[in-house]
């Protein structure tokens, strides 16, 4: 019987977003960016999630040609980030949203469209008007939110292939939030976008994204499809009989995080092979999966089928 589900095989035979081969940077108080190896198939929307200082904006950096890799390579659609087809396929809405301060609302829609041959005034405009951002103010007497959405307009604007947002969110109200992320899920479902987005909103991720990348401490540990990942885990509850913090009968597989509580253990675990025991055993929530993780780096990183890259496959 084949492990694989048709949206896998589809994933893995089809056209790669991102594809990333030992990827490394290292600044000079060490590595922020470590053998990072994994692909994201075109047509995902990817959230990106890591504790602070994570490596998770140098990772965009590096796809979207900011960030120059110590070791390793990373492909866009197949080219070199700083090659023109990708530059033109790929945009970037970075955590500080950098915009002309002096320039107005209007003047800037108009910068995006003489810069950019494929530019959608339609879209761009819409994203502005709904927020009643008037479009002769100027960019630097409008609030951060306001900011936020001419950048997030500027670079929707461009009707990028691979869109890459970093931390997109933190700085708008839950309405907005709402707003803004729906018109990125309708664009992306209509156009086959693929995204990239960190956040550290793992409610908002977990409603958005059908697609996973975790790193931390500059190493990705769990890459894949959501709903993939959630299958290969198991969250068991069940009494506590032993002396040890992980139960016995658990050794066979992979313990990811084991809490006890009074006469209570609930372990999150990816099953290899039957589980012996009284478990009451349910599949975790991708919230319960992210922060166990989070919090054991010592469990070993998980790569589902279609995020997985062949590091021969690098030098061809
Ligand atoms: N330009 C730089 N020079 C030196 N060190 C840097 C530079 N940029 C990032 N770093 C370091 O690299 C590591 C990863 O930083 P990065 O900004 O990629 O993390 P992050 O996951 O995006 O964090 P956060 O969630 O806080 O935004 C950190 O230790 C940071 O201090």
């Amino acid at each position: 019987m084949s492990t694989y589900t048709d949206d896998e095989r589809l994933d893995a035979t089809g056209e790669s977003a991102i594809e990333a081969y030992g990827l490394g940077k290292r600044y000079r108080r060490g590595w922020a960016l470590k053998d990072c190896s994994f692909r994201l198939p075109a047509g995902r929307v990817c959230g990106l999630v890591g504790p602070n200082g994570a490596g998770k904006t140098t990772l965009m950096g590096t796809a979207v040609n900011l960030v120059r890799p110590t070791a390793g390579t990373v492909r866009i659609f197949g080219a070199e980030p700083g090659s023109a087809e990708a530059k033109r396929r790929t945009a970037f809405l970075a955590q500080d949203k950098p915009l002309f301060r002096r320039f107005t609302v209007a003047e800037t829609l108009r910068m995006g469209r003489e810069l950019n041959p494929h530019w959608d005034q339609r879209i761009a405009e819409q994203i502005v008007r709904s927020g009643d951002v008037p479009l002769g103010a100027r960019v630097g007497s409008l609030s951060g939110g306001q900011r936020t959405r001419v950048a997030f307009a500027l670079a929707f604007g461009r009707r990028p292939d691979l869109f890459v947002l970093d931390e997109p969110m933190s700085d708008l109200d839950p309405l907005v939030r709402r707003e803004l992320m729906s018109v990125l899920m309708a664009e992306a479902a209509e156009h086959g976008t693929t995204v990239l987005m960190s956040s550290h909103q793992l409610a908002d991720l977990e409603s958005i994204c059908d697609y996973l990348l975790v790193i931390a401490g500059g190493g990705v540990r769990m890459a894949g499809d959501v709903d993939e990942l959630l299958t290969a885990h198991a969250l068991l509850t069940g009494a506590h009989t032993g002396d040890g913090v992980v139960p016995r009968e658990l050794a066979a597989h992979t313990v990811v995080e084991s809490r006890v509580n009074g006469r209570q253990v609930t372990a999150l675990i990816r099953p290899d092979g039957p589980v012996a025991g009284a478990w009451q055993a349910e599949i975790p929530s991708l919230e319960e999966v992210l922060l166990a993780y989070l919090r054991s780096p010592g469990t070993p990183p998980l790569i589902s089928p279609s995020a997985h890259v062949d590091p021969k496959a690098a030098a061809a």
